[in-house]
């Protein structure tokens, strides 16, 4: 047997507010599989541009800095961390500053490269050991089914429609789904994903691909779907070897 063989990758993708990183995260602790939040790895390098005073305007002043961003993915799903530099992360690329700017370089096709080449390195290493072990990473984003990772074994664009994912956000963020919440959170759902659909498609399923829909689902009941299009792949204890 090679290393590898018996490894899941699951791949999930889909707009703002669906639940991928929370549907994600919950699925790789349920299968003991690493879980890899690319859209922290574009928010941490809008992060280090701001913090290095590169303009986020300069293409190549940005595509420059994210080829030297020393980021570090912690991708245990029980507690994943965002290091940058040495420093934790975390919590500073979730502000509305950076998902407010996170378009700006999620648009740049050379940071998108570097990113997106990084992002292949970390779900192979799972493949053959990382934090899995081999057990495999379940990676979640915007193009993780159809340009980073198209050959993984389970594929899912897991969508919600924009009334679900605009009250999510509002509640999350401000802890109401009323009319001034949801105005509030617009911005970072419906004009993001506007900005970010200009170079990546997230909202129609590629052949393949698998669509779980979770507007009338909770958390939970996502979760058990997408277990469920995890199963029906095959246990990869049964899988034969690739
Ligand atoms: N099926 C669901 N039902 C209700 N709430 C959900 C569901 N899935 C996720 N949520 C909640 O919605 C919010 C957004 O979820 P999450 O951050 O996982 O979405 P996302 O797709 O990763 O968004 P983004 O791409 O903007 O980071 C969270 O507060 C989460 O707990
Ligand atoms: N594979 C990916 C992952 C993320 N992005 C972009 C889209 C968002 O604007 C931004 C942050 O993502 P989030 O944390 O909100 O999921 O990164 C992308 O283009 N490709």
């Amino acid at each position: 047997m090679e290393a590898g063989e018996l490894s899941t990758v699951v791949a999930v993708d889909g707009p703002s507010g669906s639940g991928k990183s929370s549907v994600s995260r919950e699925v790789a602790r349920r299968l003991g599989l690493a879980y890899l939040d690319t859209g922290a790895m574009y928010r941490a390098a809008t992060w280090w541009c701001l913090d290095q005073g590169v303009p986020l305007g300069d293409g190549p002043a940005v595509a420059a800095a994210v080829r030297d961003l020393p980021l570090v993915m912690g991708m245990d799903p029980a507690a994943p961390t965002v290091t940058v530099g040495g420093r934790d992360v975390g919590a500073a690329i979730r502000s509305t500053e950076i998902s407010s700017q996170v378009s700006a370089v999620a648009t740049n096709l050379d940071a998108r490269a570097e990113l997106g080449r990084r992002q292949r390195e970390l779900i192979e290493a799972e493949r053959s050991g990382g934090w899995s072990g081999g057990r495999g990473v379940v990676a979640e984003g915007r193009d993780i089914t159809t340009v980073v990772a198209p050959d993984a074994d389970v594929r899912v664009l897991l969508t919600a429609d924009e009334a679900a994912r605009l009250a999510r956000r509002a509640r999350e963020v401000h802890g109401s789904d009323d009319a001034a919440a949801i105005a509030a959170t617009r911005d970072q759902v419906v004009r993001r994903d506007a900005d970010d659909s200009t170079v990546v498609e997230f909202q129609v399923a590629a052949d393949g691909v698998v669509t779980v829909d979770s507007s009338e689902l909770d958390l939970e009941q996502t979760v058990v779907a997408v277990l469920g299009v995890v199963g029906r792949a095959g246990d990869p204890q049964a899988r034969a070897p690739r």
